[in-house]
């Protein structure tokens, strides 16, 4: 079958590796940190660089007008998070930048693309392992250019769970992330875990080291990629309330399985979130 996207995808496969090599150089000099919305939301200029080398490359290759582009930085700088019918890129050029920052050995770009609100391929670049996850839509998923799947697991109590906290410490949200861990935790399964990178936690799911992934407050540019790569793997993407996965929602379960996904949701305590599209929904 006709396969209409294979240059873009090569294309941000090339991207992602050079942008994965500009990360591992910067982080051998000292590394000047600064935040957006609060104090433990970290941001540096090899965030921003990145992400204007990637867009950059994009733009020249596949031409200004055509493409949109949702880029995490540029959406800090005020510009628009909207998901059209477009060709759209959805990138996070350092998902993992408090680990970049502290030299936690996980940190991954994340590149992701949909075409009339449907994901076609994402490509996640675990930089410091030298990692290249792949996936387009219905060719299956790849590490390395090996094949990769979900685990098999469907036993809750044989699981290793992933979780992550975010970055909005506002005691309520804190409360209910942690009471959901602990239930979990208690079920019992295996062992919960977090790499501080959900790009690279999709990725896990999707060789199959862990059985699911969930968190509220996660971005598109975070998932969309890994979206992909979960889904060719053979896993599962939900709402967090057992409902239809919404990439704009920032909340998301990736799981193996139904029944995994299913038992983590009976224990989820959900708390509000704006939506990453908010400011164009309301107009
Ligand atoms: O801001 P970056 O791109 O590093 O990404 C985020 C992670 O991907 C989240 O899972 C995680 O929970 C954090 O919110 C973190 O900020
Ligand atoms: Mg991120």
């Amino acid at each position: 079958m006709e396969d209409p996207w294979k240059r873009e995808f090569e294309f941000a496969v090339e991207v992602a590796r050079k942008a994965g090599a500009e990360i591992r150089k910067a982080g051998e000099s000292e590394i000047r940190v600064m935040t957006k919305s609060c104090t433990v939301d970290l941001v540096t200029k090899t965030d921003e660089r990145v992400e204007k080398i990637i867009i950059g490359s994009l733009k020249e290759e596949f031409g200004e007008g055509t493409h949109c582009f949702i880029g995490e930085e540029s959406v800090a700088k005020g510009e628009a998070c909207v998901l059209t019918d477009k060709p759209t890129w959805i990138i996070d050029p350092v998902d993992g930048t408090t680990n970049f920052v502290h030299g936690f050995p996980f940190v991954a770009v994340s590149i992701g693309f949909a075409v009339n609100k449907e994901l076609e391929f994402g490509v996640v670049y675990s930089c410091l392992e030298d990692k290249m996850y792949k996936a387009q839509k219905g060719k299956g998923a790849f590490c390395n250019d090996e094949p990769i799947q979900v685990s098999d697991v469907q036993d809750i109590k044989k699981s290793i769970i992933i979780s992550e906290h975010g970055v909005d410490r506002s005691p309520e949200k804190v409360t209910k992330i942690f009471s959901t861990m602990q239930k979990i935790l208690c079920i019992p399964v295996h062992g919960l875990r977090g790499s501080g990178t959900a790009a690279t936690n999709m990725c896990l799911v999707a060789c199959g080291a862990v059985e699911a992934f969930f968190e509220i407050g996660i971005h598109c540019w975070d998932i969309a990629a890994g979206a992909v790569i979960v889904k060719e793997a053979g896993g599962l993407l939900l709402d967090v309330n057992g409902g239809p996965f919404d990439l704009m929602s920032r909340r998301m379960v990736s799981a193996n399985s139904d029944t995994i996904a299913q038992r983590i949701i009976k224990e989820i305590e959900i708390f509000p979130v704006v939506r990453d599209d908010a400011l164009v929904q309301k107009k």
